[in-house]
């Protein structure tokens, strides 16, 4: 395991592959988070329920890192702890079966419940969110590492929860740094919303190439 300094002094960890015991911790508090939105317990259950989770909390922070930003090199480079694609991040959807193939970038997601904007509906940034970084992928994988530093989407349809999503993405242009790339989510066939971004190519991001990875 390695760790390479980064531009602005931040690091970031390289791990061979998903940390298997990481990952199986955060789907448990994936479906902790799913059961805390739902449940109708009894306010003895919830009290008994915040104990355990505190409990597991202190085992967890038994022994901590700084660094947060883990990117393992299987799979085209996945940021491990990544807010959208993570599978160790509890809080990403996530975004999986990332994939690039004659320059289309593709993904799938299924918003839980804790992603519900409108009743039944995931939540219009959440969208937007896995939008963008489905166009940072496929930026990434087509030009270079980049930032976004526009992003205009339209909502067309309702993007269900609980639906298994496809999420595709591409290059459309290049001018000097500025990468233009447009992206769409689909349920059953159907955009429900499509985004179009401007990115910036910057140094010092890590690389990440779609099929032989090299982050050295
Ligand atoms: C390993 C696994 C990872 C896995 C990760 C996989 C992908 C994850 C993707 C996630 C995407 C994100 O969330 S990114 C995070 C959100 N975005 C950000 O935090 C970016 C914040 N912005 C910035 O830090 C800065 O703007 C930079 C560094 C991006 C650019 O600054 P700079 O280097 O000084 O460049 P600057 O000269 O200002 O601009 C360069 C060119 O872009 C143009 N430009 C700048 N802004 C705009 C704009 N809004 N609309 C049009 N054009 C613009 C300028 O006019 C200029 O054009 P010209 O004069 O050259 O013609």
């Amino acid at each position: 395991m390695s760790v390479s300094p980064q531009s602005d002094g931040r690091e970031i960890r390289l791990v061979p592959n998903v940390p298997v015991g990481t990952k199986l911790v955060a789907d448990r508090v994936r479906d902790v988070i799913d059961a805390c939105i739902h449940t109708d317990s009894p306010a003895a259950d919830l009290e008994a329920a915040a104990q355990l989770i505190e409990q597991a909390t202190q085992l967890l922070r038994k022994r901590s890192r700084d660094t947060s930003l883990q990117v393992t090199r299987s799979n085209g480079g996945i940021s491990i702890n990544n807010a959208i694609e993570g599978p160790c991040n509890p809080v990403a959807p996530p975004l999986t079966d990332l994939a690039y193939v004659d320059g289309e970038t593709s993904g799938c997601v299924t918003f839980p419940t804790a992603a519900e904007g409108p009743p039944g509906r995931a939540h219009g940034g959440l969208v937007a969110a896995v939008l963008d970084h489905a166009l940072g992928r496929a930026v990434a994988w087509t030009v270079a590492a980049a930032m976004t530093v526009s992003i205009t989407v339209d909502y067309r349809a309702a993007t269900p929860l609980h639906q298994p999503l496809c999420v595709t993405a591409r290059v459309v242009s290049v001018d000097g740094r500025k990468v233009f790339a447009e992206a769409e989510i689909r349920y059953d066939g159907q955009i429900t919303a499509v985004a179009k971004a401007i990115m910036i190519v910057v140094a010092g991001l890590p690389s990440i190439a779609p099929t032989a990875v090299s982050l050295d």
